[in-house]
């Protein structure tokens, strides 16, 4: 057995994650959870049920994530890392608000949080910390003491991120026809947010010009594809697009879209693509829909051979990543000098949110991070 790792002040990792529905029945009351308030037009709602009823009404979200905890498990037990793992939603069972009750009544006191959302943003980052929030004082008003929650700092550029996605690339490059492979440009994807939530991503001296959100997604398409040259010797050209565009036509969103930029380069004379959808953690609905359904059969219109390429998914890497982080942290907060990992231009992100990091439209309280109201 390794030497078991000292885990102080921390006594749980909460993973915590969008949640999916799990069979025709789930769709709509988990498009309402999504949907509460956030004002999305119903033809857009209606759409997106279809996208889920063309695959059963099962989103392959919760399965991947209750792959992950097997993988967390597996390695912090390998690595002599102590800490329960335990797992929570934002729009389906099991529920935050369940999960941090049975984190209460196990005697939990002090718990880290991983989103399985590597970047920042509204969407990816304070969105999580408001329902937090929510389910913080919904055990409050039952009476009860909820542990403290931290969050794990933002991963997209820590190497057991990057790289399984770098072998993503790698073998969906393999895999196209020999004849294509060297010409075949690289549209690294991500969902498309509100441009006012772009800019406004990260901590306040970073906002403007897609703020956070977009550096983040650009310094990881540039790791990637740089890794990739060095790997095949070839110069593939990469652009980062976006996917799965919601909300209402008149509000700007990041663009261009994945489908008219795969129209646009097959205008330009370019002979394959490969899809890599690094702003997500795994091979959800926006990856199984937008992109091998939607985006592909475009492609098949065209007449443009494309792949898309592996999310990190439940790779080991990456639950190493996990611990990586963990240690880190417990290491910070114990009060000794740790060099935090991290690949690209833009260093470790901040540990704590700091005050008007990615703001919501409507100011709510948000757990886990410098504004948090709970102690
Ligand atoms: C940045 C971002 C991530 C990545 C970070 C992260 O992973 O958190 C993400 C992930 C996901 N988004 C998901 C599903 C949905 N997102 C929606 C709507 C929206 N997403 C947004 C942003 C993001 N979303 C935004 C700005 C909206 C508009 C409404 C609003 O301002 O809140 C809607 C409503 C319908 C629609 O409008 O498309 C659905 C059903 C699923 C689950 C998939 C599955 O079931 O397998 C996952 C992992
Ligand atoms: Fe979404």
């Amino acid at each position: 057995m390794p030497d078991a790792l000292d885990v102080t002040p921390y006594d749980a990792l909460l993973l915590l994650s969008f949640g999916g529905p799990e069979g025709p029945d789930d769709v709509v009351p988990f498009l309402e959870n999504v949907t509460r308030g956030r004002g999305i037009p119903r033809e857009r709602l209606k759409e997106v049920g279809q996208h889920y009823f063309l695959f059963g009404g099962v989103s392959p979200i919760n399965e991947q994530n209750r792959e992950l905890l097997d993988a967390l498990r597996k390695d912090f037990a390998d690595h002599g890392l102590d800490l329960p793992v335990y797992w929570g939603n934002r729009n389906w069972q099991p529920y935050l608000t369940d999960t941090l009750r049975e984190l209460t009544a196990d005697g939990r006191r002090r718990v880290l949080v991983l989103a399985t959302s590597a970047y920042a943003s509204y969407s990816g980052c304070r969105q999580y910390r408001e329902n937090l929030a929510d389910a913080l004082a919904a055990l409050e008003a039952e009476g009860l003491t909820p542990p403290k929650v931290d969050k794990l700092r933002h991963y997209f550029n820590h190497p057991g991120f990057v790289e399984p996605m770098v072998d993503g690339v790698l073998r969906s490059l393999a895999d196209l026809p020999d004849e294509v492979r060297d010409g075949a440009h690289l549209a690294f994807t991500t969902h498309s947010i509100p441009l006012a939530a772009a800019d406004t991503s990260g901590p306040v001296e970073g906002h403007g010009d897609g703020g956070a959100y977009v550096a983040e997604h650009l310094d990881v398409a540039r790791l990637i594809a740089d890794a990739v040259r060095e790997r095949t010797g070839v110069d593939h050209p990469w652009q980062l697009v976006y996917q799965s565009r919601s909300g209402a036509p008149h509000i700007p969103w990041l663009e261009p879209d994945i489908c008219d930029h795969l129209e646009e380069r097959h205008a330009a004379g370019v002979p394959a693509v490969v899809m890599a959808p690094i702003g997500f953690v795994s091979d959800h609905m926006e990856v199984l829909y937008d992109l091998d359904t939607e985006a592909t059969a475009k492609a098949a219109e065209l007449g443009l051979p494309v792949r898309r390429s592996a999310t990190v998914g439940s790779d080991p890497r990456f639950a190493a990543a996990v611990r990586d982080l963990v240690v880190e942290r417990c290491e910070t907060e114990g009060g000794r000098e740790i060099t935090p990992c991290a690949l690209g231009t833009l260093g470790a992100s901040h540990n704590v949110c700091p005050v008007g990091c990615c703001p919501a439209r409507a100011p709510r309280p948000a757990a886990a991070g410098a504004d948090s109201p709970f102690a």
